[in-house]
């Protein structure tokens, strides 16, 4: 499974950065609000942490050819090559523009996805991710895990070549269900990607193996 960090924190995408095996970044109007940092700044601090590693960034017009003409901008006032993924809403225009876009040879996520048609339509259109909301589903009664579930389901089924980008989450368990529903990325808040590699009995372990290594270690390195 692919790992992205959902979040425009620069310090904090530094730190995980520094260990983590992450293969890029998604955000959002609202990741931006929380940062602090307006669109260039973000992006470009971005683009300097995850080097050739994907940059997702949302699109905020209403009509096509205006989420068209931002992607473009985007992609070169950053100068991004491939690892540019332009977020497209799965609206009737957003649709249009994924179509418009990927025959320009610019990549689509379409994000803001609440069932598997609608996911199903997004990867018809072109979309090379499809980014459906876990806990958002969750929230209101509905079954996040299923839908990702689902939209896996059809990708074998029909041999597309989208993939599942689950996203929206709230807990480590969300993101244990989503990887064996087989979903082939993830976007993931700082927090939880902190957590979910952490176990007490590993700190544990870890502890016990110095205290018994004292002494026994000769070699110099
Ligand atoms: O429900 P939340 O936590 O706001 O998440 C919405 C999600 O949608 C996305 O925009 C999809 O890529 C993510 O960046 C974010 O995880």
């Amino acid at each position: 499974m692919i790992y992205m960090a959902d979040t425009a924190d620069l310090e904090e995408l530094r730190k995980l950065y520094s260990f983590f095996p992450l293969e890029g970044v998604t955000t959002n109007p609202t990741i931006l609000l929380h940062s602090g940092y307006k669109l260039s700044v973000a992006i470009e601090g971005i683009q300097e942490l995850v080097g050739t590693g994907m940059v997702h960034v949302q699109m905020i017009s209403g009509e096509s050819d205006d989420m068209v003409r931002e992607a473009k901008k985007y992609r070169s006032y950053f100068d991004f090559g491939d690892n540019f993924y332009a977020k497209i809403p799965v609206t009737a225009n957003g649709y249009r523009a994924m179509r418009i876009l990927k025959d320009a040879g610019i990549n689509v996520t379409a994000t803001a996805i609440f069932t598997q048609q609608q996911a199903l339509v997004a990867m018809k259109a072109g979309a090379d991710f499809v980014a459906p909301y876990v806990s958002r589903l969750d929230n209101i009664s509905s079954h996040g895990i299923e839908v990702v579930g689902d939209i896996v389901e059809n990708i074998a089924l029909y041999g597309l070549n989208g993939k599942v980008l689950a996203a929206s989450f709230k807990t480590v368990d969300q993101i244990y269900r989503v990887s064996m529903a087989g979903a082939h990325s993830a976007t993931i808040g700082p927090e939880l990607l902190h957590q979910l590699i952490k176990h007490p009995m590993t700190d544990i372990g870890v502890k016990q193996f110095e205290i018994d290594a004292e002494g026994l270690y000769d070699i110099e390195f």
